[in-house]
C-alpha cells in the first residue's frame, strides 16, 4: 500500500487511489488484450481458472453499494471503473465538464469504429456525473438522444465537452459531445429527471 493517497477508511479497509486506479487500468488492458486475442484451448483454460481464483478473492471483500470503489472515486481516471471507455476529466464546474476519452480494442464496433452502444454508453456516464453534482437530488436519465457524425476512432485521444443547457423543475437537459480533433463524432442531448422521495 503506497499510503500517500489513502483517501478513506470502509470498514476497516484503508483505500488507496493510486492501487486501485492502477487495477482498473490492468482491468482495462487486459479487456483490451482479450478483445483482440485468439487464445488456444489450454491458454483459454488456464486464464480461466486464474479468473475464477480471482473472482472469489474479489467475491470475499464484496461491499455495500455505498461502500464500493467501481465508479465511484472521483480524484481518479474514469471515477475508477472499467464499464465505459476510458476517460479523465480535465476541467468541471456547475455549468459542465471538459475531458478527454479514448475507446480501446474493447469497445470495437467493426473496421476499426467504436461499438455504437459505447458511445450513448460514455454519454450517460458523463452526462450522469455532471447532473449529479455535489448537492443535487439524485436524478436519472429520463432520454437519451445521440447523434452519430462520424465514425470514433479506437485508440486516439478524443475531446469531450459536457454542458448544462436548461432546468425545468425536476426535468434538467444537458448536451455533449465527442470531437477527434476538430472533427465532431457525436452529439447527445439528454433529460434527466430528478428522483422523489422514496423513488429508486
Ligand atoms: C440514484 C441516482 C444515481 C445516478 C447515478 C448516475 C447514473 C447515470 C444515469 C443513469 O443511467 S440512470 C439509469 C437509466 N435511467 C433509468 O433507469 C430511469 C428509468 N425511468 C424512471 O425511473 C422514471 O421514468 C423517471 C424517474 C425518469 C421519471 O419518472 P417520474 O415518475 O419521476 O416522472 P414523471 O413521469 O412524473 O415525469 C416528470 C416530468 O418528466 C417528463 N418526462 C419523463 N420521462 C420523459 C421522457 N422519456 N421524455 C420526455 N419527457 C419525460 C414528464 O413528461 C414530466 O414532465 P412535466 O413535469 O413537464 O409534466
Amino acid at each position: 500500500m503506497s499510503g500517500a493517497l489513502a483517501a478513506d477508511d470502509r470498514g476497516g479497509i484503508v483505500v488507496d487511489d493510486l492501487a486501485y486506479e492502477a487495477l482498473v487500468g490492468a482491468t482495462r488492458n487486459f479487456l483490451d488484450a482479450l478483445a483482440v486475442a485468439v487464445p488456444d484451448g489450454p491458454t483459454a483454460d488456464r486464464l480461466t481458472a486464474d479468473l475464477a481464483g480471482w473472482a472469489g478473492v474479489l467475491g470475499g471483500l464484496a461491499a455495500e453499494e455505498r461502500d464500493r470503489l467501481f465508479g465511484r472515486r472521483a480524484g481518479i481516471a474514469s471515477y475508477g471503473q472499467a464499464m465505459t471507455p476510458a476517460y479523465r476529466v480535465l476541467e468541471r464546474d456547475d455549468a459542465g465538464l471538459r475531458g478527454v476519452a479514448r475507446f480501446g480494442r474493447y469497445f470495437h464496433g467493426g473496421k476499426g469504429a467504436a461499438h455504437g452502444g459505447a458511445v450513448p454508453l460514455l454519454f450517460d456516464e458523463l452526462f450522469g456525473r455532471v447532473i449529479n453534482g455535489e448537492g443535487r437530488p439524485p436524478a436519472r436519465t429520463a432520454y437519451l438522444h445521440v447523434d452519430f457524425r462520424a465514425v470514433v476512432r479506437l485508440d486516439r485521444d478524443l475531446g469531450l465537452r459536457v454542458w448544462r443547457e436548461r432546468e425545468e423543475g425536476r426535468k434538467q437537459y444537458v448536451r455533449g459531445e465527442i470531437r477527434d480533433g476538430d472533427v465532431v463524432c457525436a452529439e447527445a442531448e439528454a433529460l434527466f429527471v430528478a428522483l422523489r422521495p422514496g423513488q429508486p
